[in-house]
């Protein structure tokens, strides 16, 4: 999402959501890239830290900041597509000792089964075709795969 106020508005949806679904929580876990800016927006509107996590070449922790076991840590990503990011980064908090309440995400292609997974909408996802030119009317999605 390119507009920040946007994004802010979505996070505090998020947010909210996370707070109902996951009492408890002390530390947000932002998935790679988009899903860190994401998970830092979210954390402003409770407060809570964050911590970020790479996967590629192996799963580690960004090494801004790296948490203590005690945390007990939602996973925050905005698409979850296969769920092999998410369930890599939660076996990866598990084997670091955390306790995982979850995965917060906007909405999800898999039930993430084994995993509690919390989505602000409900599946499917609705895909659309990229186009080259604009078509008639909006909305026109340009290289977007869902
Ligand atoms: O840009 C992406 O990485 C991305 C593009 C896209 O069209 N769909 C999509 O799910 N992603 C990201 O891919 C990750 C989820 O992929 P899976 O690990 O397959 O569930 C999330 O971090 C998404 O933000």
């Amino acid at each position: 999402m390119r507009d920040p106020a946007r994004l802010d508005r979505v996070a505090a949806w998020q947010a909210q959501a996370i707070a109902t679904q996951f009492p408890g929580t002390t530390l947000l876990v932002g998935a790679p890239a988009c899903g860190a800016v994401l998970t830092a927006f979210v954390a402003r509107h409770l407060g809570l830290p964050v911590a970020f996590v790479t996967l590629e070449p192996a799963p580690a922790w960004h090494r801004m900041h790296v948490p203590g076991p005690q945390h007990r840590a939602v996973y925050v990503d905005d698409l979850i597509c296969t769920g092999e990011g998410a369930r890599t980064a939660a076996a990866f908090l598990r084997a670091q000792g955390l306790t995982v309440l979850g995965v917060s995400a906007w909405i999800s292609r898999t039930a993430l089964a084994g995993e509690r997974l919390h989505t602000l909408a409900p599946p499917p996802f609705q895909t659309w075709t990229p186009h080259e030119a604009a078509p008639a009317g909006p909305p026109l999605h340009v290289g977007v795969r869902e």
